[in-house]
């Protein structure tokens, strides 16, 4: 599916048009409501090139960016792009009240990255507080935003988040994603590569958590299907998902993790909220959100987005026996990731 945004981007990368030149008048900034959207850590390795991906976007009217240091910096720069949102940037604490205020979606990619030899979970002891005290300050100045967590372990942030919401009366499950889609964008690549077939073309659901083995790609279920792949190239696509990310972290050798596939996949995530809040019909994502699927409180799995977030959690379609190991395989690391988020939240 492409998004309004990407064919814009597309375009101006591919004609240099002007965002006058471009827009049909079906697109063009009028025809859109209002939407704040602001980006918690935005002086960051995601934060910035998704503070641009956001600018791009005409469903944004206002773009918020907060960091503890170096935002006005990055609200300069991108403010003086000719695209519809207004930039205002905001650094430390005592702005962080303001720079929330009024948010429709908040996005949060706050907080240290993995170097090699790192798991995500060795990220929990300074990321938790981060997302902890963040949560806290969302929950006071714009309780009905939409709130992405990009922030890692996803897996543990997600649960703070919603144990912060639960105490201060504002917790909608509706409303709080875990951002998995970057495992989705993978999949898509690395599959679309191996079974040679056109990568705008595909579509493969995510679920689980994001982490190693948590993350378990439905190859099974991708479209356009393919009869050309081995069970070995299955096993193989799916290891190359699931290790996605330290493959980045080796490949930067200590220089941090993804950050412009992340801000990819982090702006067309955003993207998808915007458009349900908007009322656009049948915008579906994976994403790891409160969940009946399984026994978890929490999965990630595809999600129907609507005018109040979270439509409908969908379910897991009919599942290849080497995808029902891995979920079975996937539930007590994730559990426990799930567990520990919850009681740091209610500990601290
Ligand atoms: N969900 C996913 O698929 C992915 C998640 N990540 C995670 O995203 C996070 C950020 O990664 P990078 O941007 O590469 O790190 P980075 O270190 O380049 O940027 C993080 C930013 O957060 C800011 N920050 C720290 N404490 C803050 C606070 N209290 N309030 C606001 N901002 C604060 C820092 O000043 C910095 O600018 C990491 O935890 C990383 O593991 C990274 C890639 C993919
Ligand atoms: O691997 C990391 O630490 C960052 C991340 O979550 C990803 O790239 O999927």
């Amino acid at each position: 599916m492409r998004t309004h945004f990407l064919r814009y981007a597309d375009a101006v990368l591919r004609r240099g048009a002007s965002s006058s030149q471009f827009f049909p008048r079906a697109f063009s900034s009028g025809s859109f409501p209002e939407r704040k959207v602001t980006i918690l850590g935005a002086a960051g390795g995601i934060g910035q090139p998704l503070s641009l991906l956001m600018k791009l976007n005409p469903l944004v009217s206002n773009l918020s960016l907060y960091d503890i240091a170096g935002t006005p910096g990055v609200a300069a720069d991108v403010s003086h792009i000719n695209t519809r949102a207004e930039v205002e940037g905001y650094a430390g604490d005592d702005q962080l009240g303001k720079a929330l205020d009024g948010s429709d979606v908040v996005i949060i990619p706050a907080g240290v990255p993995r170097k090699p030899g790192m798991t995500r979970d060795d990220l929990f002891n300074i990321n938790a507080g981060i997302v902890k005290s963040l949560a806290t300050a969302i929950a006071k100045y714009c309780p009905n935003a939409l709130v992405n967590m990009i922030s890692n372990p996803v897996n543990s942030t997600v649960p703070i988040a919603a144990e912060v919401f639960k105490k201060a009366g504002t917790f909608d499950e509706k409303r709080l994603f875990g951002v998995t889609t970057l495992d989705v964008v993978r999949a898509k690549t690395f599959y679309a590569a191996k079974a040679k077939v056109p990568v705008e073309d595909v579509n493969v659901s995510v679920v689980g958590g994001h982490a190693g083995i948590t993350i378990l790609p439905l190859f099974s279920q991708a479209t356009p299907p393919s009869n050309s792949l081995s069970h070995e190239d299955i096993k193989a696509l799916t290891k190359r998902t699931q290790d996605g990310g330290t493959e980045v972290v080796e490949a930067k050798a200590g220089k941090g993790s993804a950050t412009l596939s992340m801000a990819y996949a982090g702006a067309v995530f955003a993207d998808a909220c915007l458009k349900g809040l908007n009322g656009v019909s049948d915008i579906v994502e994976c994403s790891f959100v409160q969940s009946n699927v399984t026994e978890l409180p929490f999965f990630a799995s595809k999600v129907r987005l609507g005018k109040n977030g979270v439509e409908e959690v969908l379910g897991l379609g009919p599942l290849s026996d080497f995808e029902k190991q891995g979920l079975e395989n996937l539930k007590p690391e994730l559990k426990a990731s799930i567990e520990k988020g919850i009681k740091f939240a209610r500990e601290n």
